[in-house]
């Protein structure tokens, strides 16, 4: 991906990297922009990445059946098409429009300037609920896990987990045939995850271990003993580790969007036909947004990501023609 320097200006700077964001960012390099999206994860995907990776999903046009890392695979492939400029694990803190044609862009990581804004940010920058155990942070970069999007990473290793819900179920049953063995620990006894998978897991080499939670980690770069401690009692346990996933869901808020001066209703942006908000310039798609009849749907944010993209390009340009034309005429 082409990465502009920070002063320099983008047609469209696009606030948020899920499916909304990432088609967004497809769209605007097929009206011949210049795109900068800037994603606060360490990845692309949005909720797909991040919370249902390994899950089907039906309802997706022209896919009877698609896994959400699948489906963000294929944008990442469309988007290449284009070369935006992708700026991950950067936080948009605050935007102010200067002028019309001139939108300035407060990051935690840097300062850009936009001739127009696309906010595709979902339900808000969202993050891992983060283990509070001392000294976790520092074991981020090497094997302290809040995301698994390649189960082969995991080959032969030994792998403690720690959570209650599906995805902890989950990930302890489809690492099991791969990891040399797995633990899972949780701080109740019985599980969220559904009954079936409970019983699998049950009935599987997973050694399961409760009420238990993590209460110290050694290591010098990185986690090699793990101290878990039983719930009530408080007797404690070591382990040898590899790797550590937690798994104790995400947390996501509007945060700064709340105070960007847009017309906000029951935490999304209100927009138009056009997908403008009350500022013009500035568009938005996907769950962030909202008008009667809304649906939170990726396929309805397929669709509002062209209408942002092409208004918005009327916006920039008010000569330009609103219609794209069709892209199986364009030599791409
Ligand atoms: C478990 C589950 C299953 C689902 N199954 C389906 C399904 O089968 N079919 C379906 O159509 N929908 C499904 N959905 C809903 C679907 O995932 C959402 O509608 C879709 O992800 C919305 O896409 P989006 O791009 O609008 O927002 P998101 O996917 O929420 O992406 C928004 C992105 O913006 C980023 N962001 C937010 N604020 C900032 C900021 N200030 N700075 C930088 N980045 C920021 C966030 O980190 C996030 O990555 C499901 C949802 C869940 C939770």
């Amino acid at each position: 991906m082409s990465s502009q320097p920070s002063g320099e200006f983008s047609d469209l700077l696009i606030i948020g990297g899920g499916p909304a964001g990432m088609f967004a960012a497809f769209y605007g390099g097929m009206r011949k922009a210049s795109v900068k999206l800037i994603e606060s994860m360490p990845q692309l995907g949005g909720q797909v990445a991040a919370l249902y990776p390994e899950k089907y999903i039906y309802d997706i046009a022209g896919f009877p059946k698609i896994t959400g890392q699948e489906l963000i695979n294929n944008l990442n492939e469309q988007i290449k098409l284009f070369n935006p400029d992708i700026r991950l694990e950067e936080k948009v803190l605050h935007i102010e429009k200067k002028e019309e044609r001139h939108f300035v862009v407060t990051t935690d990581k840097d300062v850009h300037h936009a001739r127009a804004l696309i906010i595709t940010a979902g339900v808000g920058a969202f993050e891992p609920r983060r283990l509070e155990v001392e000294g976790a942070a520092q074991y981020e970069k090497s094997n302290l896990h809040y995301f698994v999007s390649d189960l082969s990473k995991f080959q032969g290793r030994r792998v403690l987990i720690s959570g209650g819900g599906d995805s902890a179920v989950d990930w302890a049953l489809m690492l099991e045939p791969i990891a040399e063995q797995v633990t899972l620990v949780h701080r109740r006894d019985k599980f969220r995850a559904h009954e079936h998978s409970v019983e699998k897991l049950l009935a599987s080499s997973v050694q399961v271990i409760t009420p238990t939670e993590i209460a110290e980690l050694h290591g010098e770069d990185r986690i090699e003993r793990v101290t878990l401690a039983h719930c009530k009692t408080g007797e404690t346990q070591e382990l040898e580790v590899d790797d550590v996933i937690v798994t104790f869901g995400f947390v996501s808020s509007l945060g700064p969007i709340a105070e960007w001066g847009l017309n906000i209703e029951s935490n999304a942006i209100v927009v138009d036909s056009r997908m403008e908000s009350s500022i013009p310039g500035i568009f938005a798609a996907g769950d962030i947004t909202t008008y009667p009849g809304k649906l939170d749907l990726i396929a309805v944010g397929f669709g509002e990501a062209p209408t942002a993209v092409n208004n918005a390009k009327v916006y920039i340009d008010p000569e330009a023609k609103l219609s794209p034309g069709h892209s199986s005429n364009m030599k791409i």
